[in-house]
């Protein structure tokens, strides 16, 4: 019964600065089931964004995607790169890092898409809003059936991160069919853009902000992909048209059937729209499963923490609540081989100045957490000092610093 569309095993996205080493995406597991909506959810700098742009390969140096395995599912796909790349090929999965990069641009749009925040970065303010999607159509049209063969639509890697998505739409201001126009004004009719065939004459900057944004998932869904990522997609609006789009992307998916990971911080659209929800933190997943695994039978403090008890998903606080302490950093040398979150946890434990695997955890079979909670009560006796990790903490921070 399980249909994994994306299979990410060990995922190390690092950023080289000039402090140092930055493990934004560290050691990341997730399998993320056909037609599912999988949140993610953590706080400011866990990592999620960085998350979908290694999804994506749109990391940007001094970026660089350094270890694991994203493997996606696509017999058509992977008969494709079998004979090339066949050691990137297991059965019906391709494994996305294995690649060449000018076939994995060739997913963009066709299998991946995605959307962002703010819609104004995914246009080009001197053409029209109706060109930019029937380009984003042509775009699918260009697809052939074998990657390998298909032209790399995009440019090099001078253009910034939302020019590389845009490119993927429009390369340049240039002839688009008739019929691409006309599949342009359906995808705004379908978004729910009143005045479709009018509206698709307009520049950016005479829609609004709600109808920009229906308009951005009218460009990601031209490419009829199988994935889309949504990031934050609805932050930037108001309450109401918040609703509305929200409405849009799960009426969407319904038809289409097409995965979405989404990412959010709002606990009110984890409940409305997910399936299933990961909760991140410096990089990692430290708890995942369904919505009653992760708000009603919750294993890890963090987890507890950000989302409170919420005895029923109705009465889901909207916000995720702030959590005592700071956000880690994840700059390599400062980062204790412990769990991350020990400094701030309640319910540290000795145990807990070693780094806790997955633990499989009570609900769901898909309901894991990295603490060890899973397998053992929390003990008082056994409570961590924290003068014991302070020491361990300057221990790691001297080592680090004298280099
Ligand atoms: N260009 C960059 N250079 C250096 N470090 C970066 C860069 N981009 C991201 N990072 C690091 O990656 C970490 C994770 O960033 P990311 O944007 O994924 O967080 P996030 O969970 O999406 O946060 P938010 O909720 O605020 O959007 C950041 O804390 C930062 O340390
Ligand atoms: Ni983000």
């Amino acid at each position: 019964m399980s249909d994994d569309i994306l299979r990410i095993s060990n995922l190390s996205t690092q950023f080289f600065t000039s402090e140092g080493q930055v493990n934004a995406v560290d050691d990341f597991d997730l399998t993320i089931e056909r037609g599912e909506v999988f949140g993610i959810v953590g706080e400011s700098g866990s990592g999620k964004s960085v998350t979908a742009l290694s999804i994506m390969d749109l990391v940007e140096s001094p970026g660089e995607v350094t270890s694991g395995s994203i493997e996606y599912r696509n017999p058509t796909f992977a008969d494709a790169m079998r004979e090339s790349h066949p050691a990137a090929v297991e059965g019906e999965m391709v494994d996305l890092l294995a690649i060449p990069e000018e076939a994995r641009r060739s997913l963009r749009g066709t299998s991946f898409s995605m959307i962002f925040q703010d819609p104004e970065s995914s246009f080009n303010p001197s053409l029209t809003v109706g060109e930019q999607i029937a380009e984003a159509v042509e775009v699918q049209q260009r697809a052939t059936p074998n990657p390998r063969s298909g032209e790399a639509r995009t440019r090099g890697p001078e253009y910034s991160l939302r020019s590389y998505v845009m490119s993927m739409a429009l390369p340049s201001k240039r002839y688009v069919s008739e019929e691409s126009k006309a599949k342009a004004i359906e995808l705004l009719k379908t978004v729910g853009i009143p005045d479709p065939a009018q509206r698709a004459d307009e520049y950016p900057h005479e829609y609004s902000g709600g109808m920009l944004q229906r308009a951005m998932i009218a460009q990601a869904l031209a490419g009829e992909p199988d994935i889309l990522i949504a990031d934050e997609p609805t932050t930037a609006l108001d309450v109401t048209i918040q609703a509305q789009i929200l409405d849009l992307l799960d009426d969407l998916q319904e038809e289409t059937g097409m995965t979405i990971l989404l990412i959010t911080h709002n606990l009110g659209v984890v409940a409305r729209m997910c399936d299933r929800v990961g909760v991140m933190y410096a990089g990692e997943i430290v708890e995942r499963g369904t919505l009653e695994d992760v708000f009603d039978r919750s294993v890890h403090p963090y987890t507890e923490g950000l989302l409170g008890s919420v005895p029923d998903l109705e009465g889901t606080a909207e916000r995720l609540r702030s959590i005592p302490g700071n956000v880690p950093s994840l700059l390599d040398h400062e980062m204790p081989d412990r769990c991350y979150f020990a400094d701030r946890c309640p319910k540290a434990m000795e145990e807990c100045l070693k780094k806790p695997p997955a633990y499989a955890a009570e609900g769901s079979a898909n309901h894991t957490t990295k603490c060890y909670l899973a397998e053992m009560e929390y003990d008082p006796n056994q409570a961590l000092e924290n003068d014991a990790l302070e020491r361990e903490a300057t221990a790691t921070t001297d080592g680090g610093e004298s280099q």
